[in-house]
């Protein structure tokens, strides 16, 4: 077995790395460790709006990351280990998430843990989730991959990952809440993250895996394909699935504003606003000029800025009450 370990801890490089690996003609079966700053990495067929509480990720620069592999939505910060094994997907011990797993969970035991496969896709300590997992194949191989909650802010998971749900409806993959906790209070002895991964390589080059520096060239293709792929907009948000958003906020004294939008591609189709009062002029031309703007703040806020809102809405609306009810939380 080959080992990597990326030097990296940027999110988009990564998982582009992942994927080269994947798809290159090194030798399987490989072995792939990783960690990622700040970031909330969703599944494939998950829509971000649902999943990622964009206001409080955007406020706390936390990145937002599509993979390419299906599955939940997941947090993770310097106190989250990554591991990726690639296999030859016709292999024994790609059978299925034990026979790949059960290394894992060898190794864990070592630590005198007693973790367990548990549900689709998960390991778990006395019933809460250190680990989920998810796959995904290219040709004849099979990439896997799993995180390590080691050290995690879970005060932080909760909150971008606390999405209000109610206000869209879409076909997207949801994510399947869990109890969860950090391996490194269960730990006897005091390991750092560092110290945590290089004993799984330990244990690994015991069994034969040699550890080796990254090829240049699939640095290089890495890199090429986080600018081309991961760190885009098309990718991160292009690949939502379509989604219909309503919105009715009551604002004191002034009224009630309604949206409702039909997003596709996280590009606005159709946007209808209604309210409780009457004399509405030009209210057609701000919803036909939000027709193919893309379903973020700057986007909005721009067309907003060209237009004369208080002929549309007198005084009672402002910019930012309109963005408000637009935009989802
Ligand atoms: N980092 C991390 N590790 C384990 N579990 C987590 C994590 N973050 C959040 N969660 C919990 O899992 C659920 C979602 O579970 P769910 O089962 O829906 O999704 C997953 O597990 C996906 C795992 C993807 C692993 C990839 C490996 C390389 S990059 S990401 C979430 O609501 C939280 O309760």
């Amino acid at each position: 077995m080959l080992c990597f370990k990326s030097n990296d801890n940027d999110v988009y490089f990564n998982l582009a790395l992942d994927e080269y690996l994947l798809k290159s003609d090194l030798p399987t079966p490989i072995l792939f460790l990783w960690k990622n700053h700040n970031t909330v990495i969703v599944g494939k067929n998950q829509n971000t709006y649902e999943e990622v509480n964009q206001k409080l990720a955007n406020d706390d620069h936390v990145k937002v990351a599509r993979r390419a592999s299906g599955g939940g939505a997941v947090y993770q910060d310097d106190g989250n280990l990554c591991f990726s094994i690639i296999l030859d997907k016709n292999s024994a011990m790609a059978k299925n998430y034990h026979t790949i797993l059960q290394p894992i969970i060898d190794v864990l035991a070592k630590l005198g843990l007693n973790a367990q496969f548990a549900g689709k896709n998960d390991i778990e300590i006395d019933g809460k989730k250190i680990s989920g997992n998810a796959q995904f194949q290219y040709k004849e191989r099979l990439l896997h991959h799993g995180t390590f909650l080691f050290n995690v802010d879970l005060s932080k998971m909760g909150k971008y990952l606390n999405v209000d749900q109610s206000k869209i409806i879409s076909k997207g993959i949801k994510s399947i809440p869990a109890r969860v906790t950090n391996i490194k209070p269960l730990l006897e002895q005091d390991l750092s993250i560092d110290d945590f991964m290089d004993f799984i390589m330990q244990e690994f080059i015991e069994q034969g895996t040699v550890v080796q520096a990254i090829p240049d060239n699939i640095i290089t293709a890495a890199h090429k394909l986080a600018e081309e792929k991961y760190r885009t907009w098309e990718w991160i948000y292009g690949k939502n699935p379509s989604f219909v958003f309503q919105n009715k906020i009551r604002f004191e004294g002034k009224g009630t504003l309604d949206v409702r939008m039909n997003v596709e591609n996280s590009i606005i189709k159709e946007i209808k606003f209604f309210g409780d009062f009457l004399g509405w002029e030009g209210t057609e031309q701000l919803e036909a000029a939000l027709v193919n703007c893309k379903y973020q703040i700057e986007d909005i806020n721009k067309i907003l800025e060209h237009f004369d809102l208080t002929k549309i809405f007198g005084d009672k609306f402002t910019r930012s009450e309109i963005l408000e009810t637009i935009v989802h939380k």
